[in-house]
């Protein structure tokens, strides 16, 4: 099915937004065309959440543009063309969960029937129930209704399936599914990688407030991948390896160090012109799974 409105779904131009002394999104420009899904990965802190909030006007960005399907990022949640689904956001304790979708979709000019929503986001069952006797999941899951029942054209998830059980998260997908082959468009912050394998076309890495990869699954995969320089080299200073030409990430471990490196040839010469006594030096393929973990970590990079 073609895209319910043409033109850019999503347009950040140079965002920045600065919290005291921490840069929480630090330059970030991103285009995303109608129907595409998008995963946002990145670990704590990376930025995720501060991006989404600025998407959806929620907080003003210190410097750069935000546009959704044209719109001012207010208008457009006014309208009805984003719906979102956010981690903290409250429910009226005292409603049950029919009725605070059914009021939410009443603001709505294009609202889809509350029985659909109740079943597509998978809570029929607890439909009479009042928010305030939900699981963590039955929440999640009506936030998630509460999302769609606007009949968007672009959803906004930041960080869904948080407190989902295994068959809850495989559900919520199911009915993802359902909402984007209608040619609707996703952007969903996650931390993990197997969802944005899973779900995603395309996969938008964040890491200390940039994008560090973008493209797809496939294309972000392969610029993660890179090599590790493991030696023996009793009290090293992690820090120093990390910072040396090359490295990615670095780890100690007693007397074993391993470097996850970009460049292993760049590390491991570096690595002996610094730290003469290490020994022992082995140079082998990271698995993809380490690669990516290695660029997203926390640890400082290179
Ligand atoms: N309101 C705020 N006041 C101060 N600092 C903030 C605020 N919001 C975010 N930050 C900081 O900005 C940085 C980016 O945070 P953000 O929540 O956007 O990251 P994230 O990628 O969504 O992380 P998570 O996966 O943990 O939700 C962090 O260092 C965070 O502590």
């Amino acid at each position: 099915m073609t895209p319910v409105r043409v033109g850019t779904a999503i347009t950040l131009r140079g965002l920045r937004k600065r919290y005291g002394d921490v840069v929480a999104v630090d330059g970030v420009d991103l285009v995303v065309a109608p129907g595409e899904v998008v995963a946002l990965l990145g670990p704590n802190g990376a930025g995720k959440s501060t991006t989404i909030d600025m998407l959806l006007g929620l907080t003003a960005p210190d410097d750069g543009d935000v546009s959704v399907f044209g719109l001012a990022p207010h208008e457009a949640v006014t309208r009805g063309v984003v719906g979102a689904m956010l981690q903290e956001a409250a429910l009226p304790e005292d409603a049950t969960v029919a009725e605070v979708v059914g009021m939410v979709g009443s603001l709505h000019d294009d609202p889809l029937p509350t029985a659909e929503v109740l079943r597509r986001s998978g809570i029929v069952d607890v439909a009479n129930r009042r928010c305030a006797k939900l699981s963590g999941g039955q929440r999640q899951r009506t936030r998630f209704a509460i999302a769609l029942v606007g009949n968007p054209d672009l959803l906004v998830l930041d960080e869904p399936t948080t407190a989902m059980d295994v068959s809850a998260r495989k559900e919520f997908w199911t009915s993802m599914r359902e909402f984007t082959d209608q040619g609707r468009t996703v952007l969903f912050a996650t931390h993990y990688l197997e969802e944005a394998e899973e779900f995603a076309d395309r996969v938008v890495l964040m890491r200390g407030g940039k994008i560090v990869a973008d493209g797809t699954v496939a294309a972000v995969r392969e610029a993660a991948s890179g090599r590790t320089v493991r030696a023996t080299l009793p009290g090293a200073d992690r820090e120093r390896l990390a910072a040396l030409p090359g490295v990615t990430a670095a780890s100690v471990r007693g007397d074993r160090i391993e470097l996850v490196c970009t460049d292993a040839d760049a590390a491991a010469r570096a690595l002996l012109i610094e730290f003469p006594r290490a020994k022992d030096l082995e140079v082998s393929s990271v698995g993809l799974e380490a690669a990516f973990l290695a660029l997203t970590s926390e640890q400082e990079q290179r």
